[in-house]
């Protein structure tokens, strides 16, 4: 099972926030005159009860001349006025910066996804990654562009509305602070629970995502088992408990708007008496108290508001401490930093760095050259006890002690018991993984000590499950090619026996792939294989690539890279012996070792065990036949 959650809270809410400052730093003079903005907002609206005070105090008399109160309301329209300009600006300001940074977030991580090794992706579930780069940075724009902002100004405009409170009358500017106190009280146990509930509901909403996608792309077998119902049961089950973590979500909410909202009502009605009182005594003019009760209804928004905001503000940090779990993973998969600063990669250090290994490669003229772009030679292949266990069971190695050389140009089969971990020695190769013990060599060098561009355009690997990319056959044929040409495509197609490509509807400019033709099995196969040879890589890892092929296009396919790729250093998973038999050699991996190395025949004469497995295959000729 994936990980999903992550419970355990690390930082606080001004550390997590503080991560946002290197992307906000280069749009800070944007934001920062969103948030004057805001403010300039937030202070005209308080103006505007001081000057209904001194109407009442200085011109709603008998005897003022009407002027004067054209000359207040002018006033205060223009006050109004000022205000909705100052949020129109705000809005300005700071739309674009904040649209801006999540668009950045966003490709920051799905950069890093792309760097980060395949164990990486092992341990998580897609939805997961899905939804903190949808979901949860889009809540973070929403925070940034409103709720931050907000936040201060209404914190801001708060404190500006006590003094002025405070200043016309002490007495009531008490009576409103002492309400503040049950406020902050509940905030304190309203930040602990919703920040609990928040992170919760997000990583819900990304295993609902997984469990989309997995429908999704099960949908077949879900059909085809009659297996609907219980697939929409599960979904309904994991729906109901967003759900109920929503509603949590919306009652913890609602309790904490319930003292937001009634606490300053009732230190109003407190006001309304005290207030008149004072009034009474001659210690309040009516304007001074007019002015109280004006500005308490210009801070019940804000006040209110800090409750949601604060509520946003966690959710923010849930949201950024779930972007941020991601964009910490440390790629263990990186270039020699030696080799990294002389070709430009960008990638941290690595432990595997050796000053001398590094000279060895640049002083090797096939494996120091540009990567890309160029079409190599063979490479010899070596692999010297290696060890190789799955991140998540240390202990328990698929390989051990693994031996096996390939000399540049040798095609060999490798062959074995199903779970032997075929795949896994292939996925050493290009560093997919990288080893636990021992090496992996090119051309006599550790992969882990060469450019990672380097080992990944030398070596080539063509998996079993063929996936192809939503685009046209020629942008998947030439996916990796050193060369976009016409001439590199048709080979790649010939050699693969994929000549079914240019009788598509629209040849091979047709679009295939998800939002594409659905092309069988066998087909995909084969285009996922000229994808493969259109690198044209001097180490070609082929993992079982032919299984959907029937066994005569294998035989051709298999001739036909023979011939194409003379002089291709070629590692072929085999599971049919017409495989097996187009081989220099054959090695025999069983138990997590390599049994026996020699040419078909030598095996089938001295290894009982590579007999047992040669018979086991499905397609198994007669012995005359393999003989
Ligand atoms: N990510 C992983 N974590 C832990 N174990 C894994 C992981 N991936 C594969 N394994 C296990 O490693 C072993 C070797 O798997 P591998 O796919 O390399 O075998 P294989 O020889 O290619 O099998 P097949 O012929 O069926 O394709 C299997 O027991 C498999 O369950």
């Amino acid at each position: 099972m994936k990980p999903k959650t992550n419970d355990t809270e690390t930082t606080t809410l001004f550390q997590t926030l503080g991560r946002l400052g290197p992307f906000v730093k280069p749009y800070s003079g944007r934001l920062f005159g969103g948030f004057l903005s805001a403010l300039a907002a937030g202070i005209v609206s308080l103006a505007i009860p001081q000057v209904m005070g001194e109407l009442v105090n200085n011109v709603l008399h008998p005897g003022t001349p009407v002027s004067a109160l054209w000359w207040v309301t002018a006033v205060v329209a223009v006050l109004g006025v000022l205000e909705a300009v100052f949020i129109y600006l705000r809005r300005v300001f700071v739309i674009t910066p904040a649209s801006l940074l999540e668009a950045e977030m966003r490709i920051g991580l799905f950069k890093h996804l792309q760097q980060l090794p395949v164990s990486f992706h092992d341990k998580w579930a897609s939805g997961q990654l899905l939804s903190r780069s949808m979901g949860d940075l889009s809540h973070t724009r929403r925070w940034l562009a409103f709720g931050a902002i907000m936040f201060v100004v209404s914190g801001v405009t708060i404190v500006v509305g006590l003094v002025v409170m405070f200043s016309s009358s002490w007495i009531l500017g008490l009576v409103y602070l002492v309400g503040a106190i049950p406020i902050m009280i509940r905030s304190f146990y309203f930040r602990n629970r919703f920040r609990r509930v928040s992170r919760l509901s997000q990583d819900q909403a990304g295993d609902l995502a997984t469990n989309v996608e997995e429908s999704v792309q099960g949908i077949r077998v879900l059909k085809a088992f009659g297996r609907g119902q219980e697939a929409l049961d599960d979904f309904e089950a994991r729906a109901m408990d967003l759900r109920e973590t929503e509603i949590t979500k919306a009652k913890t909410i609602a309790s904490f708007l319930a003292v937001i909202v009634s606490v300053p009502e009732l230190v109003l009605g407190i006001g309304l008496i005290l207030g008149t009182w004072l009034v009474v005594q001659g210690e309040l003019t009516v304007g001074g108290l007019v002015a109280f009760f004006a500005t308490a209804a210009v801070l019940a928004r804000p006040v209110e508001n800090v409750g949601m905001l604060l509520g946003m503000t966690f959710a923010t940090k849930t949201a950024l401490d779930r972007y941020f779990d991601v964009f910490d993973a440390t790629n263990t998969i990186v270039s020699p930093a030696a080799i990294t600063a002389s070709t430009g990669t960008s990638t941290a250090s690595t432990a595997t760095t050796s000053a001398d290994s590094a000279t060895a490669a640049s002083d090797n003229p096939q494996l120091g050259e540009a990567d890309r772009g160029t079409e190599a030679a063979a490479s010899s292949l070596e692999l010297e006890n290696v060890t190789f266990a799955f991140a998540d069971a240390p202990d328990a190695p698929i390989l051990r002690s693994v031996d096996l050389s390939l000399r540049p140009g040798e095609t060999m089969a490798l062959v074995g018991p199903t779970g032997s971990g075929k795949s896994a020695l292939c996925e050493l190769i290009p560093r997919l993984y990288d080893v636990t013990g021992g090496r992996v060599l090119l051309d006599g060098v550790d992969v882990r000590e060469l450019p990672l561009d380097t080992v990944r355009s030398r070596v080539a690997i063509a998996f079993e499950d063929s996936i192809l990319f939503s685009s046209t056959v020629r942008d998947n044929v030439l996916l990796g090619a050193p060369a976009r040409t016409d001439e590199a495509l048709e080979e790649a197609l010939n050699v693969a026996e994929a000549h079914f490509a240019k009788e598509l509807p629209e040849g091979v400019d047709t679009m295939i792939g998800e939002q594409g033709l659905s092309l069988s099995g066998g087909q995909r196969q084969r285009l996922s294989l000229a994808r493969t040879i259109a690198a044209k890589p001097s180490v070609l890892v082929l993992d079982d690539p032919l299984s959907a092929l029937d066994v005569r296009t294998e035989e051709q396919v298999t001739e036909n890279l023979r011939a194409a790729l003379e002089g291709t250093t070629t590692l072929i998973v085999a599971h049919r012996p017409s495989t097996v038999v187009l081989a220099d050699r054959v090695a025999l991996l069983q138990d997590g070792t390599i049994q026996d190395v020699g040419t078909h025949e030598e095996l089938l004469a001295r290894s009982a065990a590579y007999r047992d497995v040669i018979s086991s295959f499905e397609e198994a000729p007669t012995m005359e036949e393999i003989l």
